[in-house]
């Protein structure tokens, strides 16, 4: 049986670069880090230090132009658009803006978080996501449209929709900010709970300080470059065995 790998996600001497001709800029510089399976990981930085664009290489929403991204595995760097959408549907997303669909019930939202996974029957969808519906606290919502639903309760929804196919990695950029203080709390709460339940690794882009107090393992980038990463929680696991 092939054992699974403790990094679910290792970076070695990635550069980005936006532009072309006298444009063209660099937006990441040699960065190196490895994230290892079931933690909970913030990356944080000022705005334009390259935050999103490390999500949406490691969501495989932008191809690796220099260097190494192992993913699951797999290294993305001239890898097949097959291999990118294989990768893609293990993975959960959730964005600053909630971007459900505002014509769907919260339960459909889910279900076609649901479906994107590959074939799923329509009892095997629907019964997935009125369980995580349920886990998200909003089993009496579960037929509101999102209009009908508060900030927070959106973003659950969000959280649901991202979490109910299993993903193995969660990406989420900036989750709470448009959230009240007690919301945030909760759906941050929620995904390290879910999170921890279900194994699934979570990077999360966020300036929140409420969750950085939550984190396994903090990377910051400026200008591009890691600047620092810390394990404090580990590090206190190694100093108190
Ligand atoms: N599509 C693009 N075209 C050109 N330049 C881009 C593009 N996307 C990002 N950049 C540049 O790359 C750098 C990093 O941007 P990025 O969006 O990753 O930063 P960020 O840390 O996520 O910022 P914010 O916190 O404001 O979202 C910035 O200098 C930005 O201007």
């Amino acid at each position: 049986m092939e054992t699974p790998d403790r990094d679910v996600i290792e970076v070695r001497g990635l550069n980005h670069w936006f532009g072309i001709g006298d444009a063209r800029k660099q937006a990441l510089y040699d960065l190196n880090f490895a994230i290892e399976a079931g933690s909970f990981t913030v990356l944080m930085g000022p705005s334009g230090s390259g935050k999103t664009t490390v999500l949406t290489l490691l969501g495989c929403l932008r191809g690796v132009q220099d260097g190494s991204v192992r993913l699951l595995g797999e290294q993305l760097n001239g890898a097949r658009e097959t291999t990118l959408m294989t990768l893609r549907r293990r993975l959960g997303f959730i964005f600053q803006a909630h971007n459900l669909h505002e014509s769907l019930t919260a339960l459909q939202n889910v279900i076609m978080g649901v479906q994107v996974h590959g074939d799923v029957s329509d009892e095997l969808a629907h019964k997935a996501a009125v369980h995580v519906l349920e886990l998200v606290g909003l089993s009496d919502r579960i037929n509101y449209l999102p209009a009908n639903l508060s900030g927070g309760q959106k973003q659950r929804v969000a959280v649901a929709r991202a979490l109910v196919g299993n993903p193995a990695l969660v990406l989420a950029d900036e989750p709470t900010a448009a959230l009240d203080a007690d919301s945030a709390s909760e759906v941050v709460d929620l995904l390290k709970r879910l999170g921890r339940s279900r194994g699934t690794t979570t990077l999360l882009v966020t300036h929140d300080s409420r969750i950085l107090e939550r984190a396994d393992r903090i990377l910051v980038l400026e200008d591009g470059r890691v600047v620092s990463d810390t394990a404090p929680r580990t590090a206190q696991k190694r100093h108190h065995p």
